[in-house]
């Protein structure tokens, strides 16, 4: 990675603002998954042992710039105490006189939680006056937020432009390993998309068949494709405006030599619900009003074939809708294929994360992303504003 880190940086003595991404998903005032707080460990740590007084800011959920009430970071203060084994001071406001004088009683190794930076309006508009104030209460900026990376907001990127600005260790590990496995990748390269979020992730397609050997297609994104052969999919979940780009890429990978893996059978629903009536149908053959829920016996061997010739594989969205037990075995299966993998295994965040978690293959992977919209920004080719913002080497 050419930014500078926390580890080309003196921090001793400094107050350090920085940026992670506690954007955790929360039940009734409780974190019910703290990975993205484990993730930022390293980094706290560091910056406590190294002497410096830490302000941590975040993200959490969507509240539009003001504040509300369930979105507030108390339970993830919390966690974070528990983590670090020691006190995690937590401020209801990230700028202001509130937390001058919490900032004021600070002393070295101490740590403090901002409030909730989406309860300000300049925050998602990237407001420079805004910028300018979380600037105000630091010497020096790190940005340990890859899951927000792709967001040019005022603690994202705004913050930058005022302070010696530098990456954090998640950051830098996140980079280097999706970097480095799609700058010079191990071969067979296989890339694995599914999930249903075709606008999104269309774009990766066509980038990823210009770097893969292997592109393998499942979840709700495949029936697009399927349309695009000129197959009927009944009910099943089709982007019409992208049926063209499809047919696009399926010819662009035929020239380049890629391999264009698309479900051989699936299984069919009546209902989207775990009692629907089930039929397992060959690709050709999706009844009218019925809907491809997941992907079939035959193509979860097929796929966990290509997956274990691979020395490595990228992962990004389920291949059905796992959270109905009924429609899960596709993704477990993947997920299984990958946990016994001898190539290097990359999970591309969001719901394939939690698919692997759900199935217990967590430990079993090789890199699970902190970041979802984020990695696949990156293996798109773009440019993550929160990064480019960082002082280079
Ligand atoms: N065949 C399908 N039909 C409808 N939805 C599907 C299908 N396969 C997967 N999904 C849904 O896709 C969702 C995840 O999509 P997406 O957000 O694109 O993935 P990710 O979060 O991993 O990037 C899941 O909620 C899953 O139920
Ligand atoms: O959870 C996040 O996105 P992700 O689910 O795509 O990883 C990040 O915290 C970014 O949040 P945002 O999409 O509200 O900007």
């Amino acid at each position: 990675m050419n930014k500078k880190t926390i580890k080309d940086i003196e921090l001793n003595g400094k107050k350090v603002f920085c940026r992670v991404d506690f954007n955790v998903p929360m039940q009734e005032g409780e974190v019910t998954d703290d990975t993205r707080i484990r993730a930022a460990l390293p980094t706290i740590q560091y910056l406590v042992e190294q002497g410096a007084k830490v302000m941590l800011a975040s993200h959490l959920g969507r509240p539009k710039g003001e504040a509300v009430e369930d979105l507030r970071l108390d339970p993830v203060a919390k966690r974070l105490s528990d983590l670090l084994g020691q006190t995690v001071t937590k401020t209801d406001e990230a700028y202001g006189s509130e937390v001058d004088q919490a900032i004021s009683e600070m002393e070295a190794g101490d740590v403090l939680l901002l409030e909730n930076v989406r309860f300000y309006p300049g925050e998602e508009k990237n407001d420079p006056e805004l910028a300018q104030q979380f600037a105000n209460l630091a010497d020096v900026y790190v940005n340990d937020a890859f899951g927000a990376a792709h967001r040019a907001h005022a603690s994202t990127e705004g913050i930058a432009q005022h302070l010696p600005a530098v990456a954090g260790f998640l950051m830098e590990k996140e980079l280097d390993v999706l970097g480095s496995a799609l700058e010079d990748p191990n071969r067979p390269f296989t890339a694995i998309i599914g999930g249903a979020k075709v606008k999104d992730k269309i774009g990766v397609i066509d980038h990823l068949i210009d770097k893969v050997d292997n592109l393998i297609i499942g979840g709700g994104l495949a029936y697009t494709f399927v349309k695009a052969l000129g197959y009927e999919i009944g009910k099943s979940l089709l982007e019409e405006d992208k049926i063209d780009l499809a047919n696009e890429y399926m010819k662009k990978a035929k020239e380049k030599g890629v391999n264009f893996y698309m479900p051989l059978d699936v299984i069919v629903g009546d209902d989207f619900s775990n009692d629907a009536n089930t039929e397992v149908v060959n690709i050709d053959s999706i009844p009218s009003d019925w809907e491809a829920m997941d992907i079939g016996p035959k193509t979860i061997e097929k796929y966990a074939e290509v997956i274990k010739e691979s020395k490595l594989v990228i992962w990004n969205g389920p291949m059905g809708v796992f959270e109905l037990e009924t429609f899960a075995n596709g993704t477990k299966g993947v997920a299984e294929a990958l946990s016994t993998a001898e190539g290097y295994t990359v999970i591309g965040g969001g719901d394939s994360a939690a698919a692997v978690e759900k199935f217990n293959y967590a430990d079993k992977m090789d890199h699970i992303s902190t970041g979802g919209g984020a990695s696949l920004e990156f293996m798109e080719g773009k440019e993550l504003p929160g990064v480019v913002a960082l002082n280079d080497k």
